[in-house]
């Protein structure tokens, strides 16, 4: 490492130190293991590391890291007198006494050593009374758990998609919240080369626990596939698992918990970045069963292209931006002509959209068969948020030309397809909802020339 690069297991140690000085001896753990994954050259890590786990009566950890340090360090007097703690704990009374010795030798403070020295003789002493009393055990396993599994009705299992993803334990209704969490860090959308500046920068920012979430998550880039811009694969992970918050802002966000979630061209859930609470929040769009894998729409092309273009297209930015190949159940559909009826649609839809913007999205001139056909065509294909943008026009659309019934038809729809749960949590909503009892309120109602609508509907 140079001297000035960003050295990345350093900056995890301190903020292990933190946690450690918080008596978050669960963090700290984590985070030296992973300075001394970063880099196993140092002793500090590993010393450190010792004592956490001294103080989570993890006594094999805390005898192995000791054990690196002195493999290092032979001399290390904290080492030394670490090892000899952890020995004693684990009823190695001659090889505890042998490092608490050689710590007072060293120089150690001699009170202390003294000290575990007549420990060692207690407990040796009151070992052949109590056989049974194995103190060998290592206590806190279940306790240092970083997992999605706290967060209700959701489990990391294996994915027949892709490595782990998550899957519901329980059922969502169409509309229900899925996941509301706040970002454990966030960039603003820069230019690619300008972004391990922004990464870094929040990376010191980061709590020591989160410091720890981010580590733990996936670099599922290969190792060759690009040159990661900073050590130990941070803009991997941070390539990963990014998420492009929707809003006007735009920023890069990394959520922990979402960040698990894998990618479906043909989702059960949307999502929305609320400003006011600065919380992501995934949605269902369709009843999920418990025990089904819940799928987010990775948004790294335009959303329009992502949902308007065919799987090799889909395919291929996925790998050109994120090196995987989608495996989601609508890219793998077992027959070509199935593949071929997906394809199609997508393009139509496409075009759908092509035509709206020729007609520069004014609503006097929409068609609300073209609307139709881009509801029918999503509704196809899985992508529910496509279709509830044709319904939102649909009903604007009515309203311009004063049909208020076709109007509250196509508000019923919506309000349907959102759920209850849905409907409350949609940004902007309260406006929404206002438009969707009385559709003429919305701008532009009733403006246009009168027209019936009611032989337009969706079956
Ligand atoms: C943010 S992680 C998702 C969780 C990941 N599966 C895990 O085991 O932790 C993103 C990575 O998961 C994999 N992945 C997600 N969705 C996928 C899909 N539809 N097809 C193939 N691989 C996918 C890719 O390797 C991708 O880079």
């Amino acid at each position: 490492m140079t001297k000035n690069s960003f050295d990345v297991a350093k900056l995890v140690k301190e903020k292990g130190n933190e946690a450690f000085e918080a008596k978050d001896y669960v963090t700290a753990r984590l985070l030296y293991s992973k300075a001394m994954e970063i880099d196993p050259s140092q002793y500090i890590y590993p010393l450190n590391s010792a004592i956490a786990n001294l103080k989570l009566e993890r006594w094999r950890d805390a005898e192995s890291n000791a054990t690196a340090v002195l493999e290092m360090v032979p001399d290390n007097l904290k080492a030394l007198y670490r090892r000899g703690l952890a020995r004693t704990e684990l009823r190695q009374w001659s090889q505890a006494r042998q490092d608490i010795q050689a710590f007072i030798d060293g120089g150690g403070c001699s009170a202390a050593g003294h000290a575990v020295l007549d420990t060692i003789t207690r407990f040796e002493a009151a070992s052949t009374l109590d056989p049974i009393n194995d103190r060998s055990n290592d206590s806190s396993e279940a306790s240092e758990k970083l997992s999605p599994d706290d967060v209700s009705g959701l489990a990391i299992r294996d994915s027949k998609v892709a490595g782990q993803g998550v899957f519901a334990t329980r059922e969502f209704k169409k509309g229900d919240t899925i996941l509301r969490e706040k970002p454990l860090l966030t960039i603003p959308l820069v230019r690619f080369r300008d972004q391990p500046a922004h990464v870094k920068a929040a990376l010191r920012k980061l709590s020591p626990k989160n410091t720890a979430r981010f580590l733990s998550l996936d670099n599922t880039h290969p190792g060759d596939c690009c040159a990661d811009r900073l050590p130990h694969h941070a803009s991997k992970i941070f390539d990963s698992n990014m998420i492009m918050l929707p809003g006007d802002n735009g920023d890069i966000a990394i959520c922990f918990y979402a960040a698990r979630f894998n990618h479906s061209c043909a989702p059960n859930t949307w999502h929305v970045f609320e400003t006011t609470t600065g919380e992501f929040r995934m949605f269902a769009t369709r009843p999920i069963r418990e025990g089904e894998e819940i799928f987010r729409e990775y948004s790294y092309a335009s959303t329009e292209e992502m949902h308007c273009s065919p799987r090799t297209w889909r395919q291929a930015e996925l790998q050109r931006l994120l090196h995987f190949t989608c495996a989601c159940a609508l890219c793998v559909l077992p027959d070509t002509a199935a593949v071929q009826a997906s394809d199609a649609r997508r393009v139509q839809l496409g075009q759908v959209f092509g035509n709206l913007q020729k007609e520069k999205s004014a609503i006097q001139g929409m068609s609300l068969t073209l609307l139709v056909e881009g509801m029918r065509m999503s509704r196809k294909e899985g992508i529910l948020d496509v279709a509830l943008v044709f319904m939102a026009l649909a009903m604007a659309v009515c309203a311009h030309h004063s049909d208020w019934a076709s109007a509250k038809y196509w508000a019923e729809m919506i309000t349907d397809e959102f759920g209850e749960g849905g409907l409350e949590e949609v940004q902007d909503s309260e406006d929404f909802r206002k438009y969707l009892f009385q559709p003429e309120l919305l701008p532009g109602a009733g403006l246009g020339p009168q027209e019936d609508f009611s032989g337009i509907r969706l079956d």
